[in-house]
Order: structure tokens, then sequence, then C-alpha cells
């Protein structure tokens, strides 16, 4: 079997007496999609950011391409070649579209911002950014102001963001959320490509997108995995349909 080039094993984090993190452990493989599902506040994001780097764990190892990258912080993991989208929006609403690809793709790799034209100039970092946005298709509102943009284009100026950094694998925290039937096929279809060039650990509350996309699927309830396995497995989980859709509906 393909070494996996993520692989998180026994990760812990707690907020007090609420135990967000429950010793989990889960591996994104070459070539796939491994979509993390679970009910609000299962503890997706707290997840998605101790990979990220943003939030330390308590106990537990994340592994990227056989390195211990655990005690590396966020900037250090994105040179490395692990890119991240947000749930929330990251972007800069004033500066441009390519602004946002340049500057938002260098900030995370850990760039000062201080040498704003200089950054701008940079013809190899402005290519990057200009065939990011071909690939999300934002190329022609390359000079359009952010805040111009819908609530769909801001998502996929997003992802843009995190492509521009050419990572190795990707952490996508919710990428469909709000965005219309058109604008999730359109992403799904993107992804789906994507996947080949950059496995993706995939948060989405969207059931069509994770079940059309994902090689694997995790379900995570109260912090810990219940269950992993492919669609099938997981739409015929006794386990997951009482724990998952049960904790939704009492949510
Ligand atoms: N910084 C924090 N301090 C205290 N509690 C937190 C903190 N961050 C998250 N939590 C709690 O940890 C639990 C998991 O939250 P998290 O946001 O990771 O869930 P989620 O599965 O991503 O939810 P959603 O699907 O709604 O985004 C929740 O009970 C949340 O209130």
């Amino acid at each position: 079997m393909t070494e996996p080039l993520l692989r998180i094993e026994g990760l812990r984090k707690s907020f007090g007496a609420l135990v967000a993190t429950d010793d989990v452990s889960l591996t994104v493989r070459p070539g796939e999609i491994h979509a993390l599902i679970g009910p609000n506040g299962a503890g997706k994001s707290t997840l998605i950011k101790q990979i990220a780097g943003g939030l330390p764990p308590d106990a537990g190892r994340i592994f990227f391409d056989g390195q211990d990258i655990t005690g590396l912080g966020t900037v250090a993991r994105a040179r490395a070649g692990l890119g991240r989208t947000f749930q929330i929006s990251s972007l800069a609403m004033e500066y441009t579209v390519l602004q946002n690809a340049m500057l938002g793709a260098l900030g995370r790799a850990g760039s000062v911002w201080r040498f704003f034209r200089p950054v701008m100039q940079d013809t190899g970092l402005r290519e990057a950014a200009m065939s990011a946005l071909e690939r999300v298709g934002l190329e022609e509102h390359a000079a359009q102001r952010t805040a111009d943009l819908s609530h769909g284009q801001r998502r996929q100026l997003e992802v843009a963001v995190a492509l521009t950094l050419q990572p190795r694998a990707f952490l996508m925290d919710e990428p469909m959320a709000g965005l219309g039937a058109d604008g999730s096929q359109r992403l799904t279809g993107f992804l789906d490509g994507l996947r080949h060039e950059a496995p993706i650990l995939l948060v989405e509350h969207d059931m069509d997108a994770v079940f059309a996309l994902a090689d694997r699927i995790s379900v995570l309830v109260y912090g810990r995995i219940i269950a992993t396995g492919t669609a099938a497995e997981i739409r015929a989980n006794a386990d997951v349909r009482e724990a998952y859709l049960g904790a939704e509906e009492a949510g």
C-alpha cells in the first residue's frame, strides 16, 4: 500500500473539561480525498487547526512525508507543502483579486508585506497567482476589488490563494460553505481533479459533495473517530447512522 503523505497519530486536545480531539489517528494517501464529517461541534475545525499548526495538541504526533512536523509552526508547515483553506475568509477585502492571490500566498509562507510594490512585481509569483486564478475560473476578475466578488467567488479565491504556493497536500475546511448548487458542483469537479496533484483532507457539511468525492470518509463524533471507510461502508455503518444522525437531530 502507498505510504501516506500525511499521518496523524493519537492526537488529543482539551479545552478545560472538554475533550475536543480524543485520540485521533488518520492518514491521507497520495491521490486521495479523505473527508472528515461529523455533527456541529464534533471537533473538525479544531483538528484541522492542529494539523495546520495553529493550535498545539496536548498529545500525539503529526507526520508529513515521513517527517515529524508536530513541533513546527504554521509557516514552516506551509513551506513544507501543507496548503490550507479556511472556514472563515482570510481575504483582504480592499485588495484586488490578484493581490490577494499573491500576498495571501506569501503571508502563509511567512514573507513580510512591507515591500508591497516589489512583491507585486515578482513575475514568478505573479505567474503562479494568475495560473491559480485561471484554474479556479477567476482570471477575468484579477483586477477587481475582492470586496466586489460574490460569496462563491471569494471561496474560489481562497482555493486560489492556497494553490499559488503549489502545496503537496491540502487541508480544506468547508470549501463549499455558502456556495449555491452551481458553485458547489463546479468546485466538486475541480477538487476531483486536484486530488491527483495533491491529496486533500476535506472537512465538509455538503454530503452530496462528500459522497461524490471522497475515497475515504472518517466520521468524528465528540472528538473521536467512530468509523473510517469508503462512502459505501460509511453509508451502511449502523454506528455512524445512529451516532451521527442522532447527534445532528439533537443539535
Ligand atoms: N478555543 C476554544 N476554546 C474552548 N472551546 C473550544 C475552542 N475551540 C473549539 N472549542 C470547542 O471544541 C468543540 C469542537 O469545536 P469545533 O469548532 O472544532 O467543531 P466542528 O466540528 O468544527 O464544528 P462545526 O461543524 O460547527 O464547524 C466545540 O465544543 C467547541 O465549542
